[in-house]
C-alpha cells in the first residue's frame, strides 16, 4: 500500500462519519476549541496545552491597533458602526489563547482570534474588492468570461462561457492530493452553459487566489518571481491582518480564499508548493466546520516521512478561529469534512445593522449577510519564498 493510500484509508472514515453528523457537539472525538481553552482537556489520545497567544501586553495593543486601522478603511457606510462595535469588543476583553497539541508539534489553534467587527469588514473586502479584481484568479475563470470583474451581488447578471477554455497546464498528480482537490473545489458541469450570478454566489464560486496564483491543476505556483504576472503583490489591506503582530514571522505572499456551502468538503491534502517553511495560516469566517489534521509519527526529533500517519486530530472551527501550521506540522495532511448550515453567527448574518446610509446600501449589506448565513469563508495564507 502506498503512503497516499494509507492516508486515504485513515481519513475516509472521518468524512463518512461527519457527513451525517447533525451537530459537531455530538462527537466526542471532535475537539471544541472554545471548550478546550476553558478546561484544558483534549479528545481521547491527545494531550493539549493552553496558554496566552500574544506574548506581551504590547503585542495585544499593537494587534488592537491593526484591527482598528483595518476597520478604518472599511466602506464609509459601515466604518463608523464597525469601529464602535470593535471598541466595545476589545475593551470588554481581547486576550486570545492558543492551544497546542503534543502529538502535532507546530500546530497552533487560536479560537476567537479575529474580532467580530474585523470579520465583518473582511467579508466586505472579499466580496467588494478581492473577488471582482481580475488579478485574482478563481475556479470559474478558465471557463467563463469575468468581464471587468466578478460582481457577486449584481442583479440579473449571467456569466457567459469563454469560446475556448484557458489552458491551465497538465495535471502532474503531485503527491498530496488524494481525492483531487481541484475537482471537488470547482464542480463544473460537463458542458459549460451560461451561469446565473445567483448560482455562482450560492454554490459555484469555490475559491479565489491572492498574490502568488497557485494553480490547482498543476498544484504549483506559475512563478516565484515577485511582481511577475502570476505573482502580483499581496493585497496590502488584507495582508495587514496576516502579519506581525497578529501572525508574527509570516510575510503574506499568497492566499487561497475558499468558499464553502453546507455539503462542500475539502479532500485531504498537503500544501507543499511553497519554497519556504514559514507558517501556513488559516482563518475561518461564517459557518462552523470540522477540520482534520494528521501527520506522520513524530519521533521526538524528526518527522519520519513515508512512515505511519497518525489518526488525524479532528476539530471544530468557528467564525474567527485561526489555525497555524508551522514547523513539523507545516506539511501535515489536512482537510475539511463538513460545514454545518445555520451556524453562522448573528453579527455576520445581519451585516446591515452596521450601515448608516441610504436604502440601497442597506439592501446590499442585507444581501451580504443573507449570503454569509449559509457560507464558510476560509482565508488560507502562505509565504512562498
Ligand atoms: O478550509 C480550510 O479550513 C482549509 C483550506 C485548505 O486547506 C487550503 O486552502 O489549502
Ligand atoms: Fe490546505
Amino acid at each position: 500500500m502506498t503512503n497516499t493510500e494509507k492516508v486515504q484509508d485513515i481519513f475516509r472514515p472521518l468524512y463518512k462519519r461527519d457527513r451525517h453528523l447533525q451537530a459537531p457537539e455530538m462527537c466526542a472525538e471532535i475537539l471544541d476549541l472554545r471548550q478546550a481553552a476553558q478546561n484544558n482537556i483534549g479528545p481521547p489520545g491527545y494531550r493539549i496545552r493552553v496558554s496566552r497567544y500574544y506574548p506581551t501586553d504590547s503585542a495585544i495593543s499593537h494587534a488592537k491597533s491593526v484591527f482598528s486601522s483595518y476597520i478604518e478603511s472599511a466602506p464609509e457606510s459601515v466604518a463608523m458602526k464597525l469601529q464602535e462595535a470593535l471598541t466595545e469588543e476589545l475593551e470588554n476583553h481581547y486576550d486570545p489563547v492558543q492551544i497546542t497539541v503534543d502529538e502535532l508539534p507546530g500546530l497552533v489553534l487560536i479560537p476567537e482570534l479575529l474580532p467580530h467587527a474585523a470579520q465583518c469588514a473582511a467579508v466586505a473586502e472579499i466580496v467588494r474588492d478581492l473577488v471582482p479584481d481580475t488579478r485574482h484568479r478563481n475556479n470559474l475563470d478558465i471557463h467563463y468570461s469575468m468581464g471587468s470583474g466578478l460582481s457577486l451581488f449584481e442583479k440579473d447578471k449571467v456569466l457567459e462561457p469563454l469560446a475556448e477554455p484557458i489552458y491551465m497546464g497538465e495535471d502532474n498528480k503531485a503527491e498530496g492530493c488524494m481525492i483531487d482537490a481541484s475537482a471537488t473545489r470547482s464542480e463544473l458541469p460537463a458542458s459549460i452553459t451560461p451561469m446565473p450570478i445567483a448560482m455562482v454566489r450560492m454554490r459555484k464560486l469555490r475559491w479565489i487566489t491572492l498574490g502568488g496564483q497557485y494553480n490547482w491543476t498543476t498544484k504549483k505556483y506559475p512563478t516565484f518571481t515577485r511582481g511577475a504576472e502570476g505573482f502580483p503583490e499581496f493585497p496590502a489591506r488584507m495582508g495587514s491582518l496576516f502579519s506581525e503582530p497578529v501572525f508574527p514571522g509570516l510575510t503574506p505572499e499568497a492566499a487561497i480564499i475558499n468558499f464553502y456551502s453546507p455539503g462542500d468538503t475539502l479532500s485531504p491534502h498537503r500544501d507543499v508548493a511553497e519554497l519556504c517553511m514559514a507558517d501556513l495560516v488559516s482563518v475561518s469566517i461564517g459557518c462552523e466546520a470540522v477540520f482534520y489534521a494528521g501527520m506522520e509519527r513524530y519521533s521526538g526529533q524528526q518527522q519520519q516521512q513515508g512512515t505511519e500517519v497518525l489518526q488525524p486530530l479532528q476539530m471544530l472551527l468557528r467564525s474567527g478561529d485561526a489555525v497555524v501550521m508551522g514547523s513539523n506540522s507545516r506539511h501535515a495532511y489536512h482537510g475539511v469534512g463538513k460545514v454545518w448550515a445555520k451556524t453562522c453567527p448573528d453579527y455576520l448574518k445581519s451585516l446591515d445593522n452596521f450601515v448608516i446610509g441610504d436604502d440601497e446600501e442597506h439592501e446590499l449589506w442585507r444581501r451580504y449577510g443573507e449570503w454569509m448565513a449559509n457560507k464558510r469563508v476560509n482565508i488560507n495564507v502562505r509565504q512562498m519564498l
